[in-house]
Order: C-alpha cells, then structure tokens, then sequence
C-alpha cells in the first residue's frame, strides 16, 4: 500500500469523490430543478425521498449506539433531534411531509411508504445496513456526502421556485435549515475521519464509505429516472403505477 495521505490530502480526496459522483450531476436533478418535470413526476421525487429522510434518524442512532465517548455523542444526537423533532410535528420528517403535501400528496400515503420504488427501499436500507455492518470509522464518512449538500440545495430551491408556479418557499421550508445543518454536521465527521483514519488502508475504506454513500444517492435518482422520466416503467404498485390508481380509485 502506499504511503499515508496527509490530512489535506485525505480531504480533497474525499472532495474529487463529491465532484465526480454526488447526486448534484445526475439528470434527474437537472430536470428537477430546471422545472423539466410535470407536478406528478416532482410528486414522485419527494414521496420516494420521504424513505430517505424518514430512515435518517434510524442510521444516526445506529451510529450514535457506537460512539464509545459521551462528547461525540452528545454532538451526534443533534442529528436525531433535528429530524425528530422535540415535538409532534416538529422536526426535519415533519417538514418533509409538509413539502409533500405542498406538491399535491396525501401525507399519509407519503409516510406508510406504501408506493416508494423498490430501489428507493433497498438503497436507503442499505445506508442504514452500511452503518450498522461496517466500522464506525467508515459509517461516520459515509455521511460525509453532507459536504457538498448545500449547494445542490441552493440549486434545487432556486430553481424549483423560478420553474414551477405550484412550489411555494412554504413548501420548500425543510431546506432552510439544512443550510446551516449540514455545515455543522460535516465539519465534523470529516474532522473525525481525518483524526481517526491513522493508516492509508483506513484512509481508503473512507474513500470508498463516500463512494458507497454516493451510490445509495445516485440509485435513489436512477429509480426515479426509470420509473417515471424513461423508459418509464413503474414497477407494480409503485405511485402511479395502474395498481396504486387501481386503490386511489
Ligand atoms: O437535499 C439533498 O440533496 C440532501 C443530500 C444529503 C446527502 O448528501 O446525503 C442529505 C440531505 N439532503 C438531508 O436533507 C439530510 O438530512 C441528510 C442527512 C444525511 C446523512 O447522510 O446523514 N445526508 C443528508
């Protein structure tokens, strides 16, 4: 193996990672925000991102359950608030149901996930399998794709605001704060993996941890694109699928 990375070069490895593979360069999103798609297909982007963000909290208490000290703990846990909430109705799941709702949905259909794509399911459980299953140093970099988030968040609310006339900055709430969150929760996993990545073998496995991370984004989008930009096949009981109109019916 080669010699250790230093610290900077650690993290613009970890920034190559984000410029050529994070979910900013996917067409899906290039056709989100420059107000390319048709109210049910933005409908079909937040009901399955829902999973995401509904399994985010699940992931960071698997990754809270393995930090061996109470000071990482106690920053981790913020994470968990911010989506929970401290009440009902509170939190970054609430605002998430709120922006479906904004776009047209039922919130309660969005939250029993009953119409999600089935690669939405398989690559968020993968997220969460990843953190659980892999060393804690590689669950903590697999959030590091939380690095380059405020900027295609700056882009997909500018753009979804300028392109469709139903989206209001109402709906789009959940966003403002991750502008400041992400920030603070990337600052310091990257800091982490910088201090506790000691070998080039273990500076690799947080490589490829982002790599990995990138993939369960990327996925999410390539189900979206099948399913409903093209060939445009919805798998059986999916939103929109002839079974899920069939029910609403
Ligand atoms: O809007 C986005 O493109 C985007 C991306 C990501 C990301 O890069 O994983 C997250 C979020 N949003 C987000 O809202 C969020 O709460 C979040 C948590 C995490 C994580 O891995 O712990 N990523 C992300």
């Amino acid at each position: 193996m080669t010699n250790m990375l230093s610290q900077m070069g650690l993290e613009a490895a970890l920034r190559d990672v984000g410029a050529s593979r994070y979910h900013s360069l996917h067409p899906f999103h290039k056709l989100l925000h420059g107000g390319k798609l048709s109210k049910t297909q933005v409908q079909a982007w937040a009901l399955n991102r829902y999973y995401y963000q509904a399994c985010i909290p699940i992931k960071d208490a698997i990754v809270l359950s393995r930090l061996p000290d109470a000071a990482s703990r106690r920053v981790w846990r913020q994470r968990i608030v911010d989506h929970d909430g401290e009440a009902p109705g509170d939190g970054g799941i609430a605002r998430w149901l709120r922006l479906a709702e904004g776009v047209g949905l039922d919130p309660a259909y969005v939250e029993s996930t009953a119409g999600i794509l089935p690669t939405t399911r398989f690559a968020v459980d993968a997220y969460v399998h990843f953190v659980r299953d892999r060393s804690l140093l590689e669950a903590v970099a697999s959030s590091l794709t939380e690095l380059f988030s405020p900027t295609i968040i700056a882009e997909r609310v500018a753009g979804m605001l300028a392109n469709y006339d139903w989206v209001s900055k109402d709906t789009l709430v959940y966003f403002n704060a991750r502008l400041t969150q992400a920030p603070r929760d990337a600052d310091f996993a990257l800091e982490y993996v910088k201090q506790h990545a000691t070998t080039r073998a273990e500076q690799e496995k947080v490589i490829d941890a982002l790599r990995f991370k990138c993939d369960v984004l990327w996925a999410q989008l390539d189900a979206l694109y099948a399913a409903y930009v093209e060939p445009g096949h919805i798998p059986m009981g999916a939103f929109g699928s002839d079974e899920a109109l069939a029910r609403c019916a």
